[in-house]
Order: C-alpha cells, then structure tokens, then sequence
C-alpha cells in the first residue's frame, strides 16, 4: 500500500518494522467537552486504516491516548465547580472520556491496544525530563518550569518543513518569561495555586503535551514504531515538538516512520472546533444518523482533503447503508437456491480488484466506498436474478468477499448472520466435535482454521463447543 507521509512530502510503500505488526499512535482528545464530528473523521479514519492492515494479515497496536490535564479540564471544571474545582475537576474528564467510549461503540471502532492517561504517566514524564535536563536539552525555569531548548537539536522544522530562523523571525520578539528563546517550550509547567500539580524535583507542576505524547507512544509501542497520525492541525507545533523531544532524548531522526495527518472537518470552510463555536457533536449526529452512515460519510471524502460537513451527504449516506444491508441481506437468504455449477459467468471481480486498488492507493476510501456500493447495487439487479445460473460456490464467495470489503469500511456491523451460513457453521462445528472424540486433532484443527478465515472463531470448553462472530459480539 502507498499511503502519505508528512515527514517526506510524498507517498511511500507502506512497510512495518516488524513483518505482519503494524504499531501506531493517534494523538487523542482533551476531555473538556463533547467529542465533535471533527475529531470523530480522524478516529474513524484511523479504524479503517487499521481494519484494512487486519484484513492483510497485520496485527495492529494501535494506541490513542486521552490528554486527560490540560487548562482547558481547569478551566471547565472552574466554570463547574467554582471552588470546589480544586477537588473535583476530575469529574470533567471521566465525563468526556465515557462519552469517547460510548460515541466510538456507536460509530463501531475497534478497541485501541492501549487508552493511556496522562495523568497515569506522570511519573514517567518526570524521568525524561530529567535525563533531558542532563542531556543539555532542556532548562530550568526561575519559577520551577522545565522548557525544552529547540535550538539545540539539529534540523528543528523537518516535519512542518519550515526553517528555524524564519520561525524565530515570525515569533514574538520577547520570549514568555523564563523562556530562552519564543520557540522553546514546557516540558513541566510550574504549579498555579487552585491548580492539579504533580511532585517534580523543580517544583510541583504538571507535564507539558507534546511531551506526553512521545513518553506515552514509546512506552506502549517501542521505538521507533511504525506510524503516527492525528489531525492537520497537529502538524505544528505539536508533532514537530515530539519529534525534537525524541531525538533529543533517544538520538534518533525520528520515533515513527509514517507521518499521517487527516485534513479538516469543515463548518462553511472553516475547521470546526469549539473555540469557533461551530461545533455539531457526535451524539447529535448519532442520534438522527446510523453509525454506519456516519462513517461510510467520512468515507466519502479523501482523508487528506477538508470535508464540509453536510446534512445532504449524511442523508445519501444513511441510503448507500440501506442499499449496502439490503444486498447483504438477500444474497444471505438466496444462497440456499443456488445451483450446484456454475452455468454463467459474473463480472462482480472488477468491484472487489477497485475496492482494493482504491486503498492501496493512498487510501482512496471515496473509490473504495463506490466500489462497494457498485457491487451492493450488481448483487441486487444481477446476483440475484441469475440464482439459479450461478454454483452454491459462487454465491457464497461473492457474499463472503463482499462482506470482506463492508468490513474494512466498517459498513455492515448490525448484520445478523444468514440462517443458511448459521447451518453451515453448526454443522461444521458438530463434525469437528465428532473428531476430537475420536483424536482426529488434526483435522479438527483444519475446521477450527478453515472457519477462522471466515470470520468464525471456536471456543473449546471441555466437550462443548462455543463459536462467535469476530464482527458483532454474537456468543452462543
Ligand atoms: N475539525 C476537525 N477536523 C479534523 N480533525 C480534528 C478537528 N478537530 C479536532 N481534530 C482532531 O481531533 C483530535 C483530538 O483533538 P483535540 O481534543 O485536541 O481537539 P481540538 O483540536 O482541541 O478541538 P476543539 O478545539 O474543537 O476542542 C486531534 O487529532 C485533532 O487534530
Ligand atoms: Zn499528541
């Protein structure tokens, strides 16, 4: 697959460090309010990704993080709480954060390999401040604030490919005080009386963000690993600073190798954010539109591209999902009347090689979403008309590839499994019982693989048999 990279300007082969693993970071939310439409482009975008390295073969760690201390959680929960702030604030973002989980089940995106918190982490960020103290890269603050000195370490300004007398040049003249230079920044940020602090040996405070992010990535996927994303908006300063930080501190060009950035959720050109006001939530649009819309939406757009967000395009979208179910549902129900030869051709193969191409080409999810549509649209005017032409063989392998692509894209997640496939599957099951009665473990083994490659995983206890759907938590 060519996918993008920031960090070089250009498309790229994608290839992991470690065959068959692919290891990413998406920089995640500051719980201070609801999760928007905006934010939930990037993770959707992000669980797309990572299915379609599944449906390749990759095992995929995939960690998001929850930048859960940060002034905007101080500000709400003094807006909150008044006085109270001091003991409650964190209320505000065990609040937000459930309503992360719950709007991310709505819009069915797989669990991440690890949620970390910053506040989990503190003690961790404490430790790389201060090898980066000793390192020469970072200062002491009068107050007790730790900044990093971005001029000592080469080529600062790779990734936002800007140059750093420019930047210098464009900042404010006269630092902040206890800064050297405008564009150092808080690797520990000295404590405010009423504020959350954490112990430091320069004084209580708390971590900085970008940061945080480098300590958490690398503590949960090594270093380096394989990509790392977020949205645009991301690129400066938040991802340049992260790559200062770890070269700083591991000596290394730079900590991820893919660098992937999702463009803007627009509101009238405009990306939408709260401090703009122009904020439609999550749960606004989950409760009109079905999370299956909603993503095959943001599908609809190119994920580097700005995409306005638009009512009209949730409405076809909501109808592409009807079509998409519809297709699923009675090809499921007409396997049982397919012949037993094949005695006429279909062309449904070019749908599934542009299904493919498309996302193999810098994950043309717009192409990828036709060509599932197209084949949704063949299967109910051709498919079905031509039953009786076309092998049982056919049938299935036409609804288990279409079912293959609707996975990547995350499209049929509240299909119940035809009743022809549920005989199949039990029968299968039975014989395989019957085989480790007699010690034929080996092709026990064969059913229990052959039924993994569709999707049907077997759960031994004992004599009995339990098997559920990888898609859909189904157990019987
Ligand atoms: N309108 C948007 N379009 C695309 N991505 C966005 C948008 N808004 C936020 N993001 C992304 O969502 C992720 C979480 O962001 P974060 O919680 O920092 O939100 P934010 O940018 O502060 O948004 P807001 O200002 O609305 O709170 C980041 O990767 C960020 O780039
Ligand atoms: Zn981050």
């Amino acid at each position: 697959m060519r996918i993008y990279n920031t960090a070089t300007r250009q498309l790229e082969e994608f290839v992991t460090y470690t065959p068959r693993l692919a290891r990413g970071y998406v920089c995640g939310i500051t719980p201070y309010d609801s999760v928007h439409v905006g934010h939930g482009r990037v993770y959707v975008f992000f669980d797309m990704f990572r299915r379609y390295l599944e449906a390749q073969g990759y095992e995929v760690r995939l960690v998001i993080n929850f930048t859960d201390i940060d002034d905007k959680i101080i500000n709400k929960a003094r807006e909150e709480f008044g006085a109270e702030a001091y003991k409650r604030w964190r209320e505000v973002p065990e609040r937000y954060i459930a309503e992360f989980f719950e709007m991310s089940k709505r819009l069915f995106i797989e669990p991440a390999y690890a949620y970390p918190k910053v506040t989990e982490n503190v003690e961790d960020m404490v430790a790389w401040i201060k090898a980066l103290v000793e390192k020469g890269y970072a200062y002491t603050a009068p107050d007790g604030s730790v900044y990093f000195e971005v001029g000592k370490v080469p080529n600062y300004g790779v990734l936002s490919r800007q140059r750093i007398e420019e930047l210098m040049a464009g900042a404010r003249v006269e630092p902040e005080p206890g800064k050297r230079n405008p564009l150092d920044f808080a690797l520990w940020k000295s404590w405010t009386p009423g504020e959350p602090w954490w112990n430091a040996p320069w004084c209580p405070g708390r971590p900085g963000w970008h940061l945080e992010c480098v300590v958490m990535s690398t503590k949960h996927l090594g270093m380096p690993f394989d990509f790392h994303g977020g949205g645009a908006d991301l690129i400066f300063p938040h991802h340049e600073n992260e790559i200062a930080i770890a070269k700083a501190y591991f000596g290394v060009d730079n900590f991820a190798r893919y660098w992937i950035h999702v463009g803007y959720l627009t509101v009238r050109g405009e990306k939408m954010s709260k401090s703009l006001g122009n904020v439609v939530t999550l749960k606004e649009v989950l409760s009109k539109y079905s999370g299956e819309a909603l993503r095959l939406a943001y599908a609809m757009s190119h994920y580097r591209k700005p995409m306005e967000f638009s009512y009209e395009v949730l409405d076809q979208a909501e109808e592409m999902a009807k079509t998409i179910y519809t297709a699923y549902d009675e090809l499921g129900q007409a396997v049982g009347d397919a012949g037993e030869e094949d005695k006429e051709a279909l062309d449904y193969g070019r749908y599934v090689e542009e299904f493919y191409a498309a996302l193999e080409d810098d994950f043309s999810t717009p192409q990828a979403a036709q060509q599932l549509y197209g084949l949704a649209r063949y299967i109910i005017s051709t498919v079905l008309h031509k039953i009786d032409k076309i092998s049982r063989n056919t049938a299935l392998s036409i609804l288990s590839q279409y079912v293959k692509m609707a996975d990547i894209l995350g499209v049929l997640e509240r299909r119940e499994v035809p009743k022809e496939v549920e005989e199949a599957v039990k029968a299968a099951v039975e014989v395989r019982a019957k085989l480790r009665k007699d010690r034929q473990y080996q092709l026990a083994d064969y059913i229990r693989e052959r039924l993994a490659g569709i999707g049907v995983e077997l759960h031994d206890f004992g004599q009995r048999t339990y098997y559920t759907y990888r898609r859909g938590n189904r157990l019987r």
